[in-house]
């Protein structure tokens, strides 16, 4: 699978319950759905901007009339440029036909993508092809209403291969190889057997061929579809999909991997990878927002009925902590208070590095994640500062001058903007090829601010390949000339990839395997890779289950403090001039301040899903044998 494409990604559902004049009437468009999505999609471009797509199906359209339209698109801005055609598109009716303006019906028949389902999907493929071909939502045509099939996922299934000779077994012929084909042919698959089961028994109950139709949207059970199609999936997903005839859905791994959130009331039902998303497009309080409970799915029938069924036994809960660290927009009231707690608990080890000497300290961040995490910082400084001024009062026993009093108390965090981004892009979701040359261009640095005796101490959410501190950076930082740099990250070391939707690159991407290899050398043990090598290639044919984690073993060597101490010196060279320190979050900090979110895998190898020790597996036989593929 050395050419397959990711998912890291984001998706948007929803559904308009009543007819498209209620939402002319109330709101002032026919096109609510539209622009509503819109919104849903933009205020989730955090999750993807390699592309972008929409799909919307028309509810009881009489045959002959389209009623599935879509657009994606790989263009710069890519959710602009999607809007952008469609609005085109709509204009172009209305200014030809002005006498649609004020009749929807006439709008829904012969303008494309207003509709009253709608879905949408932001995309970032990291490696591989990015053409339009793989822009999400997939279409199954077909000529019977219900078989049409539009599916758009944030997911990774580890069993892609697996899941491919599985279809073959059924007999299929699939185009691709591609993971979003194969679980697509696999509900697809589900879906034909259900809609032929069904019909054959109206039949049978003597209903004729075209009254069948509408009776086949009533009794198509989705859950049992998606129960028997998902049955072998090994991976982390929010599955989104609709069906020709109306039906929509969102299937959650039982994991609880990927997230997903919904919202329902009379006029519409919604379903957003993030939940500030929909409180903000919808104007809905928190707690009116829900989470998709892991191995459930959200189902809205063609009906309007809507359910919530568990699809799949739960696993133990393993949420992406990574999504709270960095992925998800950090407006969400929990994530918010999540990344400063992240700051917060670093404090002490910080404090240490720069011996409390806070007045000779300038603390800042690296845009545009870390900020929340600084705020937690600072507010741990000032509590420390708080503790040495109300000490100094007291060590004064009431004699001090009023001048010195208001000097202790004068003393403040020196906080600065040391960092500046230049655009506003995510690098670290951005294609794999075009990444270091962005990286190395992308921040610019303050100057003036610092004093050379100075420590700066700078906050980043994640150091992953190291390639921002190293490429730019340590650096720009050290041409401001402090004693000392300390680079903190909120997020403990990554040292394993992740499988399930994050690209975490392969092993020998990581920074914190390149710095274990480098003890490994310098400690005269690198013969322990080959061991570890063996180990792993006498376990490739055996089941999921029975794999082990066998590269824990080469981190166990070194101490934490050894690997972020080899990061340092990985991360500087000859020309840095600062001493540079690195501390990283401990995975026990991490879960305390993010406690529902307890999924760590890429810090400890602790894989939610049997899939996970396969992949590291594979990942570390392809390191050793320097194939570059990836290894899931
Ligand atoms: O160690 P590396 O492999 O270089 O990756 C880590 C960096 O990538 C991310 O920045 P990004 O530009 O994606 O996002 P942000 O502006 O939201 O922080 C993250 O915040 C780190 O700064």
């Amino acid at each position: 699978m050395s050419d397959a494409l990711k998912h890291e990604c984001g998706i948007a559902q929803i559904r308009l319950l009543k007819p498209l004049e209620f939402y002319k009437e109330k709101y002032g468009s026919a096109f609510y759905g539209v622009n509503k999505m819109y919104l849903m999609m933009e205020k989730q471009h955090n999750r993807g901007q390699d592309g972008a797509g929409f799909a919307s199906i028309k509810l009881d359209t009489t045959p002959g009339e389209r009623y599935i339209s879509r657009v994606r698109s790989i263009a710069q801005q890519p959710i602009q440029d999607i809007f952008g055609q469609i609005n085109d598109r709509i204009n172009k009716e209305l200014s030809e036909h002005p006498e649609y303006a004020d009749d929807v019906e006439a709008q829904k028949k012969n303008i494309p993508y207003i509709g009253e389902v709608l879905l949408g999907h932001v995309r970032y493929g990291t490696f591989g092809k990015n053409s339009v071909e793989s822009v999400h939502p997939f279409l199954r045509q077909n000529n019977w209403m219900h078989r049409n099939l539009i599916v758009a996922g944030n997911f990774n299934m580890t069993n892609v291969n697996q899941l491919f000779d599985g279809l073959v077994r059924l007999g299929q012929h699939p185009k691709e190889k591609a993971d979003t084909i194969t679980i697509m042919e696999k509900i697809g698959h589900f879906l034909d057997d259900a809609v032929s089961k069904v019909y054959k028994k109206l039949k049978q109950e003597g209903y004729s061929k075209h009254e069948c139709s509408p009776l086949i949207a009533e009794r198509l059970n989705i859950a049992k579809i998606l129960k028997k199609s998902s049955k072998n999936w090994d991976g982390g997903y929010a599955m989104a999909g609709l069906l020709g005839h109306g039906d929509a859905f969102v299937l959650r791994d039982p994991a609880g991997i990927r997230p997903a959130y919904y919202y329902k009331d009379d006029e519409v039902v919604v379903v957003a990878s993030e939940r500030p998303v929909i409180q903000t497009v919808f104007n809905v309080p928190f707690e009116e927002v829900k989470e998709l409970e892991p191995g459930h799915a959200i189902i809205t029938k063609k009906s309007g009925e809507v359910s919530i069924k568990q699809i799949i036994e739960p696993l133990e809960r393993k949420a992406c902590s990574f999504e709270r660290i960095y992925f998800s927009r950090g407006s969400d009231a929990e994530i918010y208070q999540e990344r400063k707690e992240l700051g917060k608990l670093l404090m002490p080890k910080v404090l240490k590095s720069i011996n409390n000497d806070t007045q000779n300290t300038v603390f800042s961040y690296i845009p545009n994640t870390a900020e929340t995490s600084f705020f937690g910082m600072i507010e741990t400084v000032e509590k420390h500062l708080n503790e040495k001024k109300t000490q100094a009062i007291l060590d004064g026993n009431g004699m001090l001058s009023a001048e010195r009093v208001t000097e202790i108390l004068s003393e403040r965090p020196r906080i600065e903007k040391v960092a500046i981004k230049d655009v506003k892009l995510r690098t670290f979701i951005t294609e794999d090829s075009s990444r270091d040359d962005l990286v190395a261009h992308v921040y610019d640095v303050t100057y003036g601010v610092i004093k050379p005796n100075d420590n700066l101490v700078i906050i980043d959410d994640s150091i992953v390949r190291g390639t921002t501190l190293k490429k730019s950076i340590i650096k720009m930082m050290d041409r401001l000339n402090p004693k000392k740099i300390v680079v903190v990250s909120s997020a403990p070391q990554i040292r394993y990839p992740d499988c399930y939707g994050i690209d975490m690159a392969r092993l020998e991407d990581l920074i914190a395997f390149r710095a274990m290899l480098e003890l490994l050398k310098e400690n005269n043990k690198y013969h322990l890779v080959e061991e570890v090598y063996n180990k792993c290639k006498a376990q490739v044919d055996l089941e999921d289950k029975d794999v082990h984690n066998f590269v824990k073993d080469l981190y166990d060597v070194f101490t934490d403090e050894e690997i972020s101490d080899k990061i340092s010196e990985l991360i500087s060279d000859d020309t840095v001039s600062a001493k540079v320190e690195t501390i990283f979050q401990s995975v026990e900090n991490l879960h305390k301040a993010c406690p529902k979110n307890l999924g760590d895998w890429y810090f400890t190898g602790n894989y939610p899903t049997a899939g996970g020790n396969r992949v590291v597996n594979r990942a570390f036989i392809n390191f050793y044998e320097g194939n570059k593929e990836r290894a899931y």
